[in-house]
């Protein structure tokens, strides 16, 4: 046979049939249920008078509603409340696998299924949530569908779909301190363009990637999305395989051994041929921040805004004209001590507990600068339980910053947690979009490195400098 991609190697053995349109129907091992998405999926079934197909590859938890204060009382949002308490009742109906709120394994969808080991090398994926590429990090196919594909997932662990395009991404290079899988996502987006891979699956590859921690390989795949790519993974190694022993719902003992010896060779053969190759080198990298509304307005911290008149093309220079103009930022100043409002430390991007041990490395000793609100939301509860144990949360609450439970939070800002119009935010997330963190709102995604050093500073910082490390 000949060599082949990851990508391929995982699409040809989930494929049940090919159509004459050059789409498949691919069957889906395992599907993940939020509350937002699927009140439609269950309606989507149920009206068609069809069942669940196959109970244990659901696993549902509620996330991107669910208030991060005062969990014990019953949500106060109308909506929040209907969300969630509708996501319960649909998963009673059908019986399908369900994490409560007041559950300690309870976060952020993306978070939990690699948590659990529920996510798996090699498995196709499938969840009505953008973010879903953030499981590839573990060599799983794992993509987002729409709300009614969910319903079709869920009656017939199958859905249509056509083959992606493939795109290698081989980043090489030294990574300087502070040098974060964020700042290697933001620069790739910025190299190839908020589109630049759009109908792709991204295979991220190369000697730092095979040097990076699963946290780190999920914070990349994850914002594979950001880039209009379809998919985002990473070929299983030992650090996956490590990561994976002993969790609640990977496969142990006979079943474990036989299941290595497959994800063994599940990567990309040498003479494999991508559709595209991407080469990001990593030595000098600064750490980067957004300045704008889209992902790939990336800067180095010590850059300057860029001025609307030097792009060419009227769109963009349209694009960058509003974008300053809703930022409230003036072309060719420094980004760096511009001065903020808020911090937003969480989300499936990075809101692991490597996250927030690299947020508390930087708040150790210092104080949230005054007039800045700070909120640190772990990705689940585990993750909250661990920061605890590890002496994390006592440096966020020392140092001035709020602590809350797990949740989408202000990521996207459903629950309540939002920015005020005008207001600026330092954001470990994965969108700038205008709105995103609440109307009116500012956001500037950078790794929780950056994003704590602005808590403490009350600007935008280098984070390099605040620290003395060498720049
Ligand atoms: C609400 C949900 C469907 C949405 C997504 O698809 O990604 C959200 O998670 C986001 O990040 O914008
Ligand atoms: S944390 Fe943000 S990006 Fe991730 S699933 Fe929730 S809303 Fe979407």
């Amino acid at each position: 046979m000949a060599d082949r991609t990851l990508y391929e190697k995982i699409w040809s053995s989930h494929v049940i049939r090919d159509y004459e349109d050059g789409s498949s129907l691919i069957y889906v091992d395992r599907h993940l249920l939020h509350e937002v998405s699927t009140p439609q999926s269950f309606l989507a079934m149920e009206e068609k008078g069809r069942t669940l197909h196959r109970r244990s590859a659901n696993l549902a938890v509620p996330d991107h509603a669910v208030p991060t204060v005062d969990r014990h009382k019953p949500i106060a949002d109308p909506l929040a409340r209907a969300q969630t308490q509708r996501l319960i009742e649909n998963v009673a109906r059908h019986d399908i696998p369900f994490i409560p709120l007041d559950d300690l394994r309870q976060g952020i969808v993306h978070v939990v299924g690699p948590e659990q080991g529920f996510t798996l090398p090699g498995i196709t994926l499938a969840c009505g949530d953008s973010h879903t590429s953030t499981h590839g990090a573990l060599g799983a196919l794992a993509f987002g569908i729409g709300a009614s594909e969910c319903g079709i997932v869920m009656a017939t662990q199958a859905i249509r779909q056509r083959r992606a395009k493939t795109m290698r991404v081989t980043v090489t290079g030294t990574r300087a301190p502070w040098i974060t899988a964020k700042d290697i996502a933001l620069t790739l987006i910025a190299r190839i363009g908020a589109n630049g891979a759009s109908g792709h699956a991204i295979e991220y590859a190369g000697p730092v990637i095979s040097a990076m921690s699963m946290a780190e390989r999920m914070t990349l795949c994850n914002m594979s999305i950001e880039s209009g790519a379809r998919v985002g993974m990473i070929a299983p190694d030992e650090t996956t395989f490590d990561y994976i022993a002993g969790r609640p719902l990977a496969p142990t003992g006979e079943m474990l051994e036989r299941a290595l010896a497959y994800w063994k060779t599940l990567h990309s053969d040498p003479g494999a041929v991508f559709d595209r190759e991407v080469t990001i080198g990593v030595t000098g990298l600064a750490p980067v921040v957004t300045w704008g509304n889209s992902p790939e307005d990336v800067l180095p911290i010590d850059g300057c805004i860029p001025a609307p008149a030097a792009e060419p093309d009227a769109t963009r220079r349209g694009r960058r004209e509003r974008a300053l103009s809703y930022m409230g930022l003036s072309a060719e100043a420094p980004i760096e001590g511009t001065p903020i409002d808020a911090v937003f430390i969480g989300s499936c991007t990075n809101g692991r507990l490597e996250d927030l041990r690299a947020a508390a490395a930087i708040a150790t000793g210092r104080k949230v600068a005054p007039g800045v609100r700070a909120i640190v939301v772990p990705g689940s509860g585990l993750v909250g339980r661990q920061a605890e144990a590890e002496g994390l949360v006592e440096i966020f609450r020392t140092a001035g910053f709020e602590w809350r439970a797990a949740g989408c939070s202000m990521c996207v800002a459903m629950n309540g947690d939002r920015l005020e119009p005008g207001q600026r935010c330092a954001s470990t997330s994965n969108r700038n979009f205008e709105g995103r963190q609440g109307a009116g709102g500012r956001t500037h995604l950078m790794s929780p490195a950056m994003a704590a050093a602005a808590a403490v500073t009350g600007c935008l910082t280098d984070v390099r400098k605040l620290v003395g490390a060498e720049a």
